[in-house]
Order: structure tokens, then sequence, then C-alpha cells
């Protein structure tokens, strides 16, 4: 509400998908706070301008006249929340708010998947009197819940776009619609202005389909522990039945000749929370995955829908994000097998001094230290990329692997499509270890059994394959194991933190006693049948 935007030609709409009165009554305090703070916003330029993330940085007005108007601000932006949070802390709203408008069409008996469309105009943008303290215009403000009946498939996040969209066209009918997802805020007043730029531009605004902005995440650890920079694509979603509507609606829009434009502008425009446990990541790149090998799989795939229509660069690109399922089968091989074969002393790559040895070299080199130095010039550490390979090794033996198996299921039609959502909120003591970038792994998952198991047997066989090396007499001998020893090596050093959160670990982010003993367990019975 607070972008710098004519308030008449800006109608701002929440969609509450799981209709709940007290998200209502939020927004309800919100339309009320509005008046005050959009004056304190313009008179002051203050940025960023969701009062949220404002308040929690340093205060910046330097004059005493300010300073007062600023600490009674920061008192009614708290006196709101603490209503608010004390209303979530109770569960339901006290009766007597119920005479205002709107409250009454919550009933009992409605629950998230089960309650009739709710549409509250809370601000009205076209009445004379919705106006701010200062008597300047207010944007239109509307709360809308769609219906959800549990007989009905509801298509999540794309679904309730679409409510949006057609009650929005009998509201305020814009031409343009900006999308942000509710565990994003707005860090720029002038995103609005900058985005239609594109759509105005005399020459090419004709064929921009949509504009859109890197994901940015605001609570990312320096080294970005779990390699969340990766930037989503756009923030349209309307098509329906995959779990990535965005990116399979960018794609037909792509295909039916429409340009989009990216923009990284230095201030970023949206900022958002990232999943800050490993269990909340990795469950969010299953769902990525899945929906990427999905449209694949479907009429969708980038290769036959682009062909002729979007060039080939652009159908590769949007391959290697439905690769990421399939991924999973080659990385656990490696991961796996040449340890195995470690243990029991076969090898499987070509020797260091056979000319052989120079394509295998050359590749996992190249590709490595391309990617390395790619990521040192995006502004990463060494340990941000190091940690970053960590999750993609993750990533490949659980999501990725998880995405195969739930999209083969859905194909044999043994299971429907779900949307996991991702946790928006995590708890005092993980934040902390989170800031420490200590890995949290959060809910027990059977996912950490895989990621475990792998750990020890890796260990495992680096312990026989160094034995092999003293008692077999020196390197030279071992020469037709070393890539494996080396291999080895690697998993073991990249599966450092996994071995502290099994042995050295006690706080409660680390892994339960179950998974270290089902490990050991899987790992021994692995090498057993190997040595066999
Ligand atoms: O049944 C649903 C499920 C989700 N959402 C909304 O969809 C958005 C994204 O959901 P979230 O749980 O935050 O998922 P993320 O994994 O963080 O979302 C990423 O991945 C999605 C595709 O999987 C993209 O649509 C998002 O823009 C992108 O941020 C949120 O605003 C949700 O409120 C609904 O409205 N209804
Ligand atoms: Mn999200």
């Amino acid at each position: 509400m607070a972008y710098n935007y004519p308030p008449k030609k800006l109608s701002v709409y929440l969609s509450d998908d799981a209709g709940s009165v007290l998200t209502f009554y939020g927004l309800w305090e919100a339309s009320h706070f509005a008046k005050c703070w959009l004056p304190f916003c313009k008179r002051y330029n203050v940025e960023p301008r969701s009062p949220a993330a404002y308040f929690s940085k340093s205060c910046d007005l330097r004059d005493a006249r300010d300073s007062t108007e600023w600490a009674s601000m920061k008192n009614l932006y708290e006196e709101m929340a603490d209503r608010i949070d004390s209303m979530v802390m109770l569960g339901k709203i006290p009766e007597e708010l119920r005479v205002n408008k709107g409250f009454s069409e919550w009933s009992s008996g409605m629950t998230s998947r089960n309650h009739p469309p709710i549409v509250q105009i809370l601000i009205d943008g076209r009445d004379q009197g919705s106006i701010d303290k200062d008597g300047n215009a207010l944007p239109t403000l509307v709360y809308m819940a769609r219906e959800k009946r549990p007989q009905h498939h509801h298509h999540f996040k794309a679904g309730a776009l679409n409510a949006l969209i057609r009650a929005s066209s009998e509201i305020s009918n814009s031409p343009v619609i900006l999308n942000m997802d509710c565990d994003m805020y707005s860090n720029n007043s002038e995103s609005i202005r900058q985005a239609s730029c594109f759509f105005l531009d005399e020459e090419k605004g004709h064929d921009i389909g949509f504009v859109q902005y890197p994901q940015v995440f605001d609570n990312i650890s320096k080294n970005d522990l779990y390699g969340n920079s990766l930037n989503v694509i756009s923030q349209i979603g309307l098509k329906y039945d995959c779990a990535v509507e965005d990116v399979i609606t960018g794609l037909l829009i792509h295909c039916r000749g429409w340009k989009s434009v990216f923009i990284n502008p230095p201030r970023k425009a949206f900022l958002g929370v990232a999943p800050t446990t490993l269990a909340e990541s990795l469950v969010q790149y299953k769902r990525w995955s899945e929906g990427h090998f999905q449209i694949f799989l479907s009429k969708y795939c980038p290769l036959i829908l682009g062909r002729g229509k979007i060039k080939l660069g652009l159908q590769m690109g949007y391959c290697i994000f439905c690769f990421w399922a399939p991924n999973s089968l080659p990385t656990l091989y490696y991961l796996v097998i040449p340890s195995l074969c470690l243990l029991k002393g076969i090898s499987l790559f070509p020797e260091i001094t056979s000319p052989w040895f120079v394509p295998f070299a050359f590749v996992t080199i190249g590709k490595h230290v391309y990617g390395l130095v790619e990521s040192l010039r995006c502004g990463s550490t060494m340990a941000g990329w190091w940690n970053s390979q960590r999750m993609w090794i993750l990533r490949g033996t659980t999501s990725f692997l998880y995405g195969v198996i739930a999209t083969m299921l859905k194909l044999l039609g043994f299971s429907k499509m779900g949307f996991t959502i991702t946790a928006k909120v995590s708890d005092g003591d993980a934040s902390k270890r989170y800031e420490k970038e200590v890995m949290e792994f959060g809910s027990s998952s059977s996912m950490f059994v895989i990621i475990a198991s792998i750990a020890m047997l890796n260990l495992f066989c680096l312990m026989r394959g160094l034995q092999r090396l003293v008692v077999d007499g020196g390197f030279m001998g071992l020469e037709p194991l070393f890539i494996q020893i080396l291999l080895c090596g690697l998993i073991v050093a990249i599966h450092l933190p996994i071995y502290e959160a099994l042995f050295i670990r006690k706080d409660k982010g680390s892994l339960p006693l179950s998974v270290t003993f089902l490990s050991l367990g899987f790992a021994m019975l692995a090498s057993m049948l190997t040595i066999v």
C-alpha cells in the first residue's frame, strides 16, 4: 500500500487460502494502521516500507522532532503487532469485534479446507471517504478467501491466483498484476514504477509478457548454508496441475511469443524468508524437482512445446531444472558404487598414468573450477561454494530421488499431486544456530537416513582404502584405486557436518539417535554384502 504510486491506480489484494478469521483480523488492523503509516512513509521517505522490516533495523531519523514521531510510530506498530499476536495465541477473536463489518462472515465449523468464499473490501479507493490522516487518498485493500470444499481440487497457489484474478477483474480490473508470496516483503517503494517502465516502453513494451525480480532472501547466513540464492523464476502463476505453476506459466507465455524481462536492481525489490532447516529445504527442492520432471514428461516439455517457438538456449535452460530429479540416479551411483568397489578392491577408473585419465580429470576439474570462479564472482565465499556443493549432493540423494519416485507414482496413477507449504517461521534457538551456520536438521525425516547411511558407508570404505594403502605397501601399489580413494575422501570431507551431527553434537537441531543406529546398520550391511 505504501508503494510510491498513485493510490487511485493501486489495489491491494490479500489471498488467504486458509480462510482464517485471524488473518482477516490482521488485515483489518493493518487497514487502520495504514492511515498513519502511509503519511509517515511519504513524509520521511522511509525504506523499506514494510513496518516490520523497517523497525527491526535501526532508526535513521536524526533530528529530535522526527525522533519523537518515529518513536510514537514504532509504538503504534508494536501495539498493533501485540494485539495481533495475542489474538493468535488465543486462537480466536473476541465477540465484541464481530460488530465490525466483515467479521460476521465467519461461523463455527469453517476450516482451512472447507469454507465458503469470503471477499471483503476493507478500504474502497472509489469511496471519497477513504483517506489517510493527512487527507490523502488510500489504495483499495481487499481480503479474499476463495471457496474451498474437500470434494473439489483447489489447485494450490495457481488456483488461488486464478480466483484472485477473477475477483479483482470485478473490483479493479487492472491491466498489470504484481504477485508477491506471503513470505516476501517489499524492500523498495519504487519497484512498481520500475517494472511499469518495461510495459510502457514505446518500442518494446508491447512484447513484454512479464517482468521478474530475482528471489532474494533476507535471512541468508553469510555463506548461504542451504545454497538458497538460486533465482526461482517469475511470479506469474496460473497453470494448474503442476507444483511449479510459475515455471510452466512462464514457459507458456514465452512460447506464445511474449518476451520477459529479468531485472536485478542494486536495491532489492523483494526480500523473503528462506527455509532455515535442512528438512524444509529438502522438501522444497523435492517439490521443485518433481514439478520440473513432471513438466519434462508432459506435453509441456520445453523441447517439444518450445520447438521453433523459443530459442534452443532457452529450451536447454528450462531443461537443466527438468533433469534435477533424474540426476539423483547418477549422483547416487557415484556416491555408492566406486566406494563399494574400493572396499572390494575393484578398480573402476583409468590409472593416473593412463591417457584415459585426462578426459576424466578435464571434465571434473573444469566443471568445479568454473563453478567456483562463477560463484566467487557473484559475491559468494569459498566456504559458501563448499556448502553449496554439499547441498547439491544432499539434494541429489534425497529431494531429487524422492522427486523421481513421486513422479513415477503419479504417472502410474498411485498418487496425486501435493504442495507441501514451506514453513514460514523458526524458533529462537534454531535461529541462533542458523546464524552460526550450524546445520539445523529439523523435523525427523526418512531423508536423513539416506544421507547418514551414505556418509557412514563412505567412512567405512575410506578406512578400508587407507588400510590397504598401509598394508599393501605404498602409494604406487594402489594406483588403480587412486581415483576411488580420492573420491571417497572427498565424499567423507563434504559429509563432515553429518558425522558431527551423528556423533558429536547434542543440541536439538542435530540428528536423532535412531538415524545414527539405522545408518550404521545399513552401512555395515552394505559393506558386509560387498565383501562376501
Ligand atoms: O495451497 C496453496 C499453497 C501455496 N499457496 C501460496 O503459494 C505461495 C508459495 O508457497 P510457499 O510455501 O512459500 O512455497 P515456496 O517453495 O517458498 O515457493 C516457491 O516455489 C513455488 C513453486 O513451487 C513458487 O510459486 C513460489 O513463487 C516460490 O517462492 C505462498 O504465498 C503461499 O501462500 C497458496 O496460496 N495455496
Ligand atoms: Mn516461499
